[in-house]
C-alpha cells in the first residue's frame, strides 16, 4: 500500500458545523484518517469578504499541505462559494472539494422548487443558484441569508426558543413559495436539524450537502487509488481559538471529548461585521 493512501483527508470549517461533514465520513468512509481544523479565532466567515476567505482558506491548505493531507473537504459552503475555484488553481496537486456542487446535484435530483438557506455571503455569491441551473435550468430558487444561525449555534442555543423564532422568520418566504426541497447551504445549520423537522411540512424534503460530498470523495479517492485499506489514524483536531471550548462544544455530535490542539494563524485585518443575538429568553 502507498505512503499517500494512508494520509488523512483535511477536513475544515469556520467551527463546529463541519462536524455533520466528518460524521457522514465516519458512516460512510470509516477505513479513513481525518484532520479535522475549524477556524474558531476567525468564525464566522459568512460575514467576510471574499478576498479574506480566500486568504484564511490559503492558510488552511498551507497548514494541512504541510501535513499531508491526500485530499481535502471544504466543509464550509461559505469557503466552497468564494474560494474553491481560485484555491483549486493555486493548488493544483492537492484534491479539493467543496461542498455546493454535491448539494446542487442532491437538490435537483429531489425537486424543482429549491429553497437555499446560508450565510450572507454564501447567498451574495449565488453560487447554489448557478449551480442548480446548470444542471436544471427550469429549477426554482430561492435563496435567505440567516445571519443568526452560526452565532447561536457556536453558543450552544439550538433548543432555545429564540433560535426557534429566528428559524421560522427566515423558513416564512420560502414556505411561501411552496418550496418542495430545502437545503442546508451552511454545514452549520445541520445540527438544527430538530428545529427545522418541527417547523417544515412533511412534503419539503431536506437536503445535507454533506452526504453528497462524502460520496464524491470517495468516488474520487477510488479515481486516484488513494483509499485507505489501513488501520485508520484516530482523527486530530485542531482550531485557531479555545481549544477547551470546542472540545466541550462539539462532545455532543461527536459523542465524545476530543483532545483538541491549537495553532496561531494571522489574526483578521478587518472585524466581521457583528451578528447581534439576543440573549436566552
Ligand atoms: N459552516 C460554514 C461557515 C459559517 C460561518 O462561519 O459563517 C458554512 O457552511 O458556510
Amino acid at each position: 500500500m502507498r505512503e499517500s493512501q494512508r494520509s488523512p483527508i483535511g477536513v475544515f470549517d469556520s467551527g463546529v458545523g463541519g462536524l455533520t461533514v466528518l460524521r457522514e465520513l465516519y458512516r460512510q468512509l470509516p477505513d479513513e484518517s481525518i484532520l479535522y481544523f475549524a477556524d474558531t479565532a476567525r468564525l464566522p466567515y459568512g460575514t467576510r469578504s471574499k478576498g479574506e476567505i480566500i486568504a484564511f482558506v490559503r492558510d488552511i491548505l498551507d497548514w494541512m499541505t504541510e501535513r499531508r493531507v491526500k485530499m481535502v473537504i471544504m466543509a464550509c459552503n461559505t469557503s466552497s462559494a468564494l474560494a474553491l475555484d481560485e484555491v483549486r488553481q493555486e493548488y493544483p496537486d492537492l484534491p479539493i472539494l467543496g461542498v455546493i456542487l454535491p448539494g446542487a446535484k442532491a437538490a435537483v435530483r429531489q425537486g424543482k422548487r429549491i429553497g437555499i438557506i446560508a450565510t450572507p455571503a454564501t447567498v451574495a455569491s449565488r453560487a447554489y443558484e448557478r449551480a442548480i441551473h446548470e444542471i436544471d435550468p427550469v429549477a426554482r430558487v430561492w435563496q435567505v441569508p440567516c445571519p443568526e444561525f452560526v452565532p447561536l449555534i457556536e453558543a450552544n442555543r439550538i433548543f432555545d426558543p429564540y433560535t426557534t423564532r429566528v428559524a421560522k422568520e427566515y423558513l416564512e418566504p420560502l414556505l411561501a413559495e411552496n418550496i418542495d426541497t430545502l437545503v442546508y447551504g451552511c454545514t452549520h445549520y445541520r445540527h438544527l436539524a430538530p428545529v427545522f423537522r418541527d417547523l417544515l411540512p412533511d412534503s419539503v424534503q431536506l437536503i445535507d450537502p454533506a452526504r453528497s460530498v462524502v460520496r464524491a470523495a470517495e468516488k474520487e479517492l477510488e479515481l486516484l487509488g488513494l483509499k485507505n485499506t489501513d488501520r485508520p489514524l484516530p482523527t486530530g483536531f485542531t482550531v485557531s481559538g479555545d481549544p477547551e471550548a470546542f472540545t466541550r462544544l462539539s462532545k455532543q455530535w461527536l459523542g465524545y471529548s476530543p483532545r483538541v490542539g491549537k495553532v496561531y494563524f494571522p489574526a483578521p485585518t478587518v472585524l466581521p461585521v457583528p451578528v447581534e443575538v439576543p440573549v436566552s429568553s
